[in-house]
């Protein structure tokens, strides 16, 4: 059987997953956590894109893993268009959006343009994005807001949330598409979708529009509130951004993106970091309780995901509000690196086609 040798890069807003792949088995695995202090020097997100490469070289070269063998470089995709659940081969028009940010900016936009880059360095190696966190299923009636110039949009981490529901599926037999089931993945990030028969018709905007707040994103804010701060004269546009993705929630309360270390004042005593802990957890629970309605209370099962769920306080409080609406598995981590080499996997065995963004 011939063996695909496979990059799979993850720039997520707290940290750079990397993994390398011989067909299915994991050679190489490493998540490197990133501070606010370590991001803080970078204006942007473009500006971290040399920073996240030495990173992922330098690891790859400490690892002694021959990279000349590779056959293809999966990065996680970021905020181009709105387009379908899939494989994209990387290309110049996917290029150029991922550099805009088209939707905004996060880390994953760099996924795609670092793969791209070190594919391009290598004898034979393709770049892949898959899943990025644009795919849009949202139904008609949950685009809609009160102002038609501000639709919702569809923002969230599903490569995770498809990821991990069909990993629920499959262990208990079923298909993921014959399900409904609610996805909260509680990263940097967090997104709550309803996942209806394979479809997520209904998710909040995880980066800069509403949901709960994060680690390091504000969520939904009193509009009023907002617009003043905005025409108050004390912050820029700049400011104003940051404010609401990458200094707002934990960051704002409590100084750090590391739900472990809100944890661990949690455990030592520290009122103010339950508190704060406590109204994440009850915003998202509040969400699963929402996305239930969705689903019409016909819920299979309700998955809690990404580097929270290993948080037992977060997991006993969400768990707590919502597991009379259907039973609640918990996976903590997140099975995005896996899911990348699949799709890698698929693309280059070439069991998919790959769509082609435009
Ligand atoms: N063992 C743990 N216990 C509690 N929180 C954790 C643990 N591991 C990671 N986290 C928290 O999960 C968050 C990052 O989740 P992750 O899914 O890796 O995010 P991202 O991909 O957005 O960088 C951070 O706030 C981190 O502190
Ligand atoms: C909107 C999905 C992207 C996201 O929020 O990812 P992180 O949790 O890695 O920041």
């Amino acid at each position: 059987m011939e063996i695909f040798r496979i990059l799979v890069l993850n720039p997520g807003s707290t940290s750079t997953k990397i993994a390398v792949f011989d067909n299915e088995k994991s050679i190489f695995l490493k998540n490197i956590k990133h501070s606010n202090e370590e991001l803080a020097p970078f204006k942007t997100i473009a500006d971290q894109y040399e920073f996240r490469k030495e990173v992922i070289l330098n690891e790859l070269i400490r690892a002694d893993i021959n990279i000349e063998r590779i056959d293809g470089v999966v990065g996680r995709g970021g905020l181009v268009k709105p387009i379908e659940s899939g494989v994209y081969e990387v290309n110049e028009a996917l290029k150029r959006d991922l550099r805009k940010g088209v939707l905004g900016e996060h880390a994953s936009n760099l996924g795609g343009l670092i793969a791209d880059d070190i594919a391009k360095s290598l004898p034979h190696a393709k770049a892949f994005i898959a899943d990025p966190v644009v795919v849009d299923e949202l139904e008609d009636v949950a685009r809609i807001t009160g102002c038609p110039s501000m639709p919702r949009q569809s923002i969230f981490h599903a490569l995770n949330q498809k990821a991990v529901g069909r990993l629920f599926a499959h262990t208990r037999g079923f298909i993921y598409e014959d399900l409904n089931l609610i996805v909260a993945h509680m990263g940097g990030g967090i997104s709550i979708g309803a996942h209806k028969k394979g479809r997520v018709v209904d998710v909040n905007n995880a980066i800069d529009g509403y949901g709960p707040f994060s680690p390091e994103r504000a969520g939904t804010l009193p509009t009023g509130a907002l617009i003043r701060a905005c025409f108050s004269g004390k912050f820029t546009f700049e400011e104003m951004k940051k404010i609401v993705n990458g200094k707002g929630g934990l960051v704002a309360h409590l100084g750090t993106n590391q739900a472990y270390e809100v944890e661990k004042r949690v455990k030592a005593g520290d009122k103010q970091a339950e508190l704060v802990l406590s109204a994440m957890c009850y915003q998202i629970g509040k969400a699963i309780g929402g996305c239930a309605t969705v689903l019409k209370g016909k819920v299979n099962g309700i998955i809690l995901t990404g580097g929270i769920a290993h948080d037992k306080f977060v997991v006993n409080y969400i768990k707590e509000m919502v597991d009379w609406i259907a039973p609640v598995a918990v996976y903590p981590g997140e099975d995005e690196m896996n899911a990348l080499m699949q799709n890698g996997l698929m693309a280059l065995r070439k069991q998919v086609t790959c769509k082609i963004y435009e």
